[in-house]
């Protein structure tokens, strides 16, 4: 349908490559449109143009009357096309309108409104006396390469389409200034290209609404055409790196954003930062950064007047341009401009663009730079505080331990002092019980010996113990031996070791102690000092008790004291020594020393 080929191509504001095949998409639609036409009503088809041409005559009338003071009053809100061609037939309102959007375009406009009466009859005479504001203003629209308009457009059977196509181009230029002229505009839907050739046919640029169909172009318009799409494509690499700087712009810029909000916002934590979360706080960055282009744009806007001294009104394009550079020098030097690239558009000057493109990549660079090296800063100095902080902490728990330590070594120094006393006393209880001990055992009965008659008449809880000899009579009989201590038959082998363990310690705390058995053959020296079987510990005797706890003492002792512990085992027998532990059954007589541990 046409209509909706029309409404496709007036709503969009594209990706740069599709906007580079919009050129062409477009004309051929425009062919298809006539094509198709033909099969339309023709009253029909007529009825609809009217409508759009009186839609977007009454959209350039209200922006001429919201402009102009001379347009409000002149102008309906929605005038016939011979209203409308009359009330600009003179050039002032559009002239004023001109010098509105870009100050200074018309110097000298002819301001009679005594003269400026509004009839038919006075239409020539009016297009005369105005003809100056008229070129003026065509000049000036031509010289800023938007869509213009031929004078005799505005007479009777002249095409106001076009003067309507040019208003509304005006419209968008000036919109697109207001809002900091970042990128490219349009006009009336139409993205508006801002590189031209040199000879721009600027009536065919961008001009969805002219009524020239496909058809009707000539040889050169196909020319022009084809040049306006290898224009596009040189405008495209352009469009291209401003894409990609205002995506890198604006990621930066969000991103930061973003950042900003979650560290800031209170109760953001609380937040599960699910998909909806993050949409939401991206939408806000974005509303955000829009506002801020707007805002830009518009500080810009007032910043340049404010260097050009607006109140002069007019300056030449060469002195406006110089202004401009100066600006974005100052901007350069302040390396705080990323849009600097920006406020020139295409189809100026190569040697002034350049220039623009160089500062303002500089600027951009340095930018970086500086906000990588504030973010480094600001990490730096969280760093340090971290490490201030880690180090007082350490003094802390360092003066803490030393403090610790020295307790420490007090309760230890006291310790061993109490130990030391400890150990004197022990042992003065050792002396005092006796340097030399003598104890007596009565070994039992062997198996097979219970019809002998025991010698021990009695044992006496105080080491006495009384022998009977039956062999003699009377006093005689009796003796009476006394021993520290006299154990009976059934006294097991832990009660004989209790008595000697004491000594056990003493010889840790450096006293000599000797203890050894003393006895006639199978009296049981054997069975008291090792026991009759190893294998059970119960049945353990004196040695083995003996080294066990020795042992067990030195490990207690490990920290404070290292023992070196040697055992000998030695026999007397027959009035000679003999090395008890040889394996080899030499029995070599002693010293002869083996090292257990
Ligand atoms: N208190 C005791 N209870 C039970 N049996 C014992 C006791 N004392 C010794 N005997 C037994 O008496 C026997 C002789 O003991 P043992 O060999 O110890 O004597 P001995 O003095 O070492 O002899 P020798 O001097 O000839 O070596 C062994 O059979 C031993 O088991």
């Amino acid at each position: 349908m046409p209509q909706e080929s029309l409404q496709q191509q007036n709503s969009f504001f594209t990706s740069p490559s599709k906007r580079g095949l919009k050129g062409l998409v477009s004309i051929n639609k425009e062919a298809s449109i006539t094509a198709t036409e033909e099969s339309f009503n023709d009253h029909e088809l007529a009825q609809r143009k009217a409508e759009e041409a009186a839609s977007r005559r009454y959209q350039a009338t209200e922006w001429l009357r919201q402009m102009d003071h001379v347009a409000f009053a002149s102008l309906s809100p929605q005038p016939s096309e011979e209203d409308f061609s009359l009330s600009l037939r003179n050039g002032l309102i559009l002239c004023n309108v001109l010098n509105k959007v870009n100050p200074g375009s018309v110097p000298k406009v002819v301001e009679k409104p005594a003269l400026a009466i509004q009839s038919a009859e006075g239409a020539a005479h009016s297009a005369i006396q105005y003809f100056e504001n008229m070129r003026n203003f065509l000049e000036a629209v031509k010289d800023m390469q938007l869509l213009t308009f031929e004078a005799s457009d505005l007479e009777k059977g002249g095409s106001s389409n076009k003067v309507v196509d040019c208003i509304l181009c005006l419209k968008g230029f000036y919109e697109w200034k207001l809002s900091g002229g970042v990128g490219v505009w349009r006009y009336g839907g139409t993205v508006r290209i801002t590189s031209f050739p040199k000879k721009s046919p600027s009536s065919i640029v961008g001009s969805e609404s002219a009524d020239e169909s496909l058809d009707e172009l000539d040889s050169s318009q196909y020319e022009q055409l084809l040049e306006f799409l290898h224009l596009s494509e040189d405008f495209l690499i352009e469009e291209t790196r401003t894409a990609n700087a205002l995506a890198f712009l604006f990621d930066h810029f969000g991103l930061r954003l973003l950042q900003a909000y979650l560290r800031e916002t209170n109760g953001i934590e609380d937040l599960p930062l699910n998909a909806m979360v993050i949409d939401t706080l991206l939408s806000k960055v974005v509303k955000d950064f829009s506002s801020l282009l707007v805002t830009q744009g518009t500080q810009l806007g007032l910043f340049l007047k404010k260097i050009l001294k607006g109140d002069i009104g007019c300056l030449s394009k060469r002195e406006f341009i110089e202004a401009i550079s100066l600006y974005l020098n100052q901007r350069s030097s302040l390396a705080s401009n990323d849009f600097s690239k920006f406020c020139i558009c295409g189809g100026k000057r190569d040697s002034i663009r350049q220039n623009a493109n160089y500062s303002s990549k500089y600027a951009e660079v340095i930018n970086i730079q500086q906000k990588q090296l504030e973010g480094m800063k600001y990490f730096f100095e969280e760093t340090k505080l971290e490490v201030q902080h880690m180090h007082s902490e350490w003094e802390q728990e360092l003066s803490r331990l030393v403090h610790h330590i020295k307790s420490l070594e007090v309760a230890s120094s006291s310790y061993h002092k109490v130990l030391e006393e400890n150990r004197l006393l022990y042992n003065q209880v050792q002396d005092l019980k006796g340097a030399i001990r003598v104890y007596c055992r009565v070994r039992p009965f062997l198996p097979g010996q219970s019809n002998v008659t025991s010698t021990v008449d009695y044992i006496g809880e105080n080491g006495d113990m009384m022998v009977v000899n039956p062999l003699k009579h009377g006093k005689d009989s009796r003796r009476v031996f006394s021993f520290n201590k006299v154990f009976g038959t059934s006294v097991t082998q832990e009660q004989i070791y209790a008595d000697t363990q004491p000594l056990i310690r003493s010889v840790l705390d450096g006293y000599n102690v000797c203890i050894f058995a003393y006895g006639q053959t199978g009296s049981g020296k054997t069975y008291t000092m090792s026991g009759p079987d190893l294998t059970t510990e119960e049945t353990w005797g004196v040695n083995y008790r003996a080294l066990r706890d020795l042992f067990h003492i030195s490990k207690e002792r490990e920290d404070s004291i290292k023992y070196e512990v040697f055992v000998q085992m030695i026999e007397i027998y027959n009035e000679q020594v003999r090395d008890l532990l040889v394996i080899d059954g030499s029995n070599r007589r002693y010293p002869l020393i083996n090292y257990l541990s």
